[in-house]
């Protein structure tokens, strides 16, 4: 990392673990000319300004899978450093929401058991969010 990777601005991201009635967990794989494309992610997007965190979790969940978000509660909050590019994922777990879930945007997607997160790439910022869902199962 260059001293000037160091003062990129940071990317603050409203990310969203949407689980369904049978404990699945929606992803989606990135498209190829996006940043760390076809990598698989939780939806979500960018923070607009004047945007709470929350308002933006709704606003993208609705843009890329077609859900009203009703419930949510802070999972983890992950600060990384790519090369180009640093992002802070404000991770929710989507607890309650209106509507089917798919993907709007011509993404792939699927529905996950927490268990099988591990078999999926997911950009590096995901690996302590994926240890966490991992660990909630374990602690049953
Ligand atoms: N949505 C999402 N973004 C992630 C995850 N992991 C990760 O490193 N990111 C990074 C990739 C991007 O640099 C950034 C989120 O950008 P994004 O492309 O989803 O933003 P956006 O929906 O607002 O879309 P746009 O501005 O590109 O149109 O966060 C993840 O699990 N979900
Ligand atoms: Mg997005």
């Amino acid at each position: 990392m260059s001293e000037a990777d160091s003062q990129l601005p940071t990317v603050h991201v409203a990310v969203g673990v949407i689980e369904n009635d049978n404990g699945e967990i929606f992803i989606a794989q990135r498209l190829p000319e996006q940043h760390q494309g076809g990598k698989w992610e939780f939806p979500g997007g960018k923070v607009e300004p004047g945007e709470s965190v929350q308002q933006a979790l709704a606003r993208e969940l609705k843009e890329e899978c077609n859900i009203e978000v009703e419930d949510c509660a802070p999972l983890t909050v992950v600060e990384h450093q790519y090369q180009d590019k640093r992002v802070l994922l404000d991770v929710w777990w989507v607890l309650k929401y209106r509507g089917e879930a798919k993907q709007l945007e011509g993404q792939q997607w699927l529905w996950v058991d927490i268990a099988q997160l591990d078999a999926f790439q997911f950009p590096d910022a995901n690996q302590p969010i994926v240890e966490r869902l991992v660990d909630t199962l374990n602690s049953y």
